[in-house]
């Protein structure tokens, strides 16, 4: 037998156990603790989406493979997230088998609505634990729950688990220890499940909650009174407005200082290569192409790292689908369900987890639609694009004595995107015909402290994707760009820089026909290019190409005051309104062709796209010029 069979046969053995669950109850949170991964946790329904698999050994020395699944509230799956649990559950999935057993996570707080699921799921047949997740929560609100007792009332084993803290999953696995070899399985088909109305699984909850749990001490919690805020009327909204402003201030205040040392940095470098280095081409290289290209993108890592600080504090306390709540009559205006701000929210750090969030929806259309605007939501990969040209040419003021101009300007691109988005929603739900809108169901999480050592790994985790994101495709554009735009060379007597006779610049100059009317010159239609792939390339490119269009020894790190000099207010501003709206992402157009199922829809949203940049920057450019821009 050869090793690959028998690594084969070793895993068909390992027993495959499931973690089940309603959302939000904590299974992400106990896989990561049992398999050391590193999948997102955050405090909201619906935050897994796909099936996640990974492995662990127990104390005695057994192993697992273990599966987290997105929640679900029933086996009766009414989004596509619920139905990739129900399919894998009862073994529908085409080339999977199906789990030999499954933990059902519980949140102990919550039992009433939590043991619907469990009572189902225990009629498929299969061996099962059950974790009683947050008992920490639990016992301090005073709800005490006879594990014994409900293990005999459940007829399988329970236990009490902390998944968030070390230790937490201690009994979980003793419990799975414990579980016999080959155990019976008496496996049913999701039938079994239909043949039993909801009313009377209802019935049986609260008949076993009566036996076994006692809220005579609930003290019940802090949520309700924070909430009587929140969900306020009018000081909900207000308070929403004032976080989010507040975001930009910071992102573009409290960076500034990081952002000062790690150009100084770049700059160093850039100096003490230029002085020990020869004039040639390998100088180039590095100076121009690589330095200049690069590190104009790498001071951006302070601006993106603050913006996910506030995204990720905010996931975690709570507050997300509130704002939901809030913003859902608005949303309702538009045709969308509130259902659609958390897939447009995650759209800020990136549209691709936005666009696939958008399968907790379940109306098909609405889906749809909210897939087709998560793009107009601003990106964290167009912060840099947006922060370059906001320092070149937006004076960094006070405004009202605590607003900075700067920032005031950021927050209103990024309403730009918002505004756009609930347009074009409200254009695409008429062509396509307005479902009828339901009422918005959405459990409310309880509020709490965001984990800080949650928060350090996310910001962590942040950073080395936007690291490696430089350190690879970035910095690979970037020699392309580099090496486009310096061969072949000037030739005599020529009258521009010799980056005007290159590739790139041939390239850029026939672009520009197209280009002109929105006040973009060749310099700038270079960097267009490579920015599909990456738009924060696009930065970069800009970098390099400045850097070589420049004569004497002009660094390319400050790119700033370049483009300062080479730019009319009107060019800035078109290219602003330009990233509103482009569709300069090739993976989002792939994710969306994965998430719909054909090249309609990705086709579809680039065109319009494209379409509502060119006609956004010609009105932006115009105007601009006529105004003496
Ligand atoms: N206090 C406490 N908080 C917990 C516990 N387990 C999870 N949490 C928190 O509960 C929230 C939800 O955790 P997740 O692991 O994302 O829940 P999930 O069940 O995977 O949620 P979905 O993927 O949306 O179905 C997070 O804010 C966790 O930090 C626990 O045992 N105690
Ligand atoms: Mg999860």
């Amino acid at each position: 037998m050869g090793a690959v069979e028998r690594k084969i046969q070793a895993r068909a053995r390992t027993p495959l156990v499931a973690l089940l669950g309603n959302p939000n109850c904590g299974k992400t949170a106990l896989f990561n603790r049992l398999t050391g991964a590193r999948q997102k946790v955050a405090n909201y329904a619906g935050v897994t989406v796909e099936r996640k698999e990974g492995s662990f050994s127990s104390p005695a020395g057994r192993s697992f493979r273990l599966l987290d699944l997105p929640g679900a509230y029933s086996l009766a799956a009414h989004t596509p997230d619920e139905a990739i649990t129900r399919d894998v559950v009862a073994g529908l999935r085409a080339g999977e088998q199906a789990p030999d057993a499954v933990v059902c996570v519980v949140n102990a707080t919550n039992l009433r609505l939590n043991l619907r699921l469990v009572l189902e799921v225990q009629r498929l047949g299969l061996p099962m634990v059950l974790a009683l997740n947050m008992v920490d929560v639990a016992k301090k609100r005073g709800i005490v729950i006879d594990a014994d007792k409900l293990a005999a009332e459940l007829g399988m084993p329970v236990v009490e688990t902390v998944a968030v803290q070390s230790g937490g999953e201690k009994s979980l696995l003793r419990a799975l220890d414990q579980m016999p070899d080959e155990a019976p399985r008496t496996s049913n088909a999701l039938s079994a499940i239909d043949a039993i109305s909801v009313e009377d699984t209802q019935h049986e909850v609260r008949r076993i909650l009566d036996a076994c749990t006692s809220h005579a001490n609930d003290t019940g919690n802090l949520t309700e009174k924070i909430d009587q805020v929140v969900l306020h009327p009018i000081v909900g909204p207000i308070l929403l407005a004032a976080l989010m402003f507040l975001v930009f201030q910071a992102v573009f205040s409290w960076a500034a200082l990081p952002m000062e040392m790690i150009k100084g940095g770049v700059d160093g470098v850039g100096q003490w290569l230029g002085a020990y280095m020869g004039d040639g081409m390998l100088r180039s290289l590095l100076v121009e192409g690589i330095l200049g290209g690069v590190g104009s993108v790498l001071v951006f890592l302070p601006q993106i790292l603050i913006l996910f600080f506030f995204i990720l504090a905010l996931e975690d306390c709570g507050y997300l689908p509130r704002a939901a709540f809030l913003l859902d009559r608005l949303m309702g205006g538009v045709g969308l369900s509130g259902r659609a701000f958390i897939p447009l929210l995650s759209s800020f750090a990136c549209a691709i987890p936005g666009i696939m969030a958008a399968r907790t929806i379940q109306n098909r259309r609405d889906r749809l639609v909210t897939i087709m605007i998560a793009p107009l939501m601003t990106c964290s990969a167009r912060l840099p694009v947006y922060a370059l040209i906001i320092a070149a040419f937006i004076p960094n003021r006070d405004v009202g004595g605590f607003m900075n101009l700067q920032g005031l300007v950021l927050f209103a691109l990024y309403f730009a995107g918002i505004a756009s988005a609930m347009a074009v929603a409200w254009v695409f739900k008429r062509i396509m015909g307005s479902s009828a809108q339901q009422p918005l169901m959405m459990e409310l999480p309880s509020y709490h402290w965001p984990h800080l050592h949650n928060l350090a790994l996310g910001l962590w985790e942040r950073a080395k994707i936007f690291l490696t994101r430089v350190g690879t495709i970035i910095l690979t554009l970037m020699v392309l760009v580099w090496f486009l735009s310096s061969f072949p060379g000037a030739p005599e007597g020529a009258t521009h820089p010799a980056i005007y006779y290159s590739i790139a610049g041939m390239i850029g100059r026939g672009m520009a026909v197209i280009f002109e009317p929105i006040g973009f010159g060749w310099q700038i239609c270079i960097a267009l290019v490579p920015g599909m792939a990456a738009r924060e390339v696009a930065v970069g490119a800009l970098g390099t190409v400045y850097a070589l269009s420049q004569s004497g020894e002009a660094l390319a790190s400050s790119l700033t005051p370049i483009i300062a000099q080479s730019w009319t207010l009107a060019t800035a501003l078109s290219l602003l309104a330009w990233y509103v709206f482009a569709p300069q992402c090739l993976s989002t157009l792939s994710v969306v062709k994965r998430e719909t199922g054909g090249m309609r829809w990705p086709l579809i949203m680039a065109f319009y796209m494209f379409a509502l940049a060119y006609i956004a920057s010609f009105i932006t450019y115009r105007v601009a010029l006529s105004m003496g821009g």
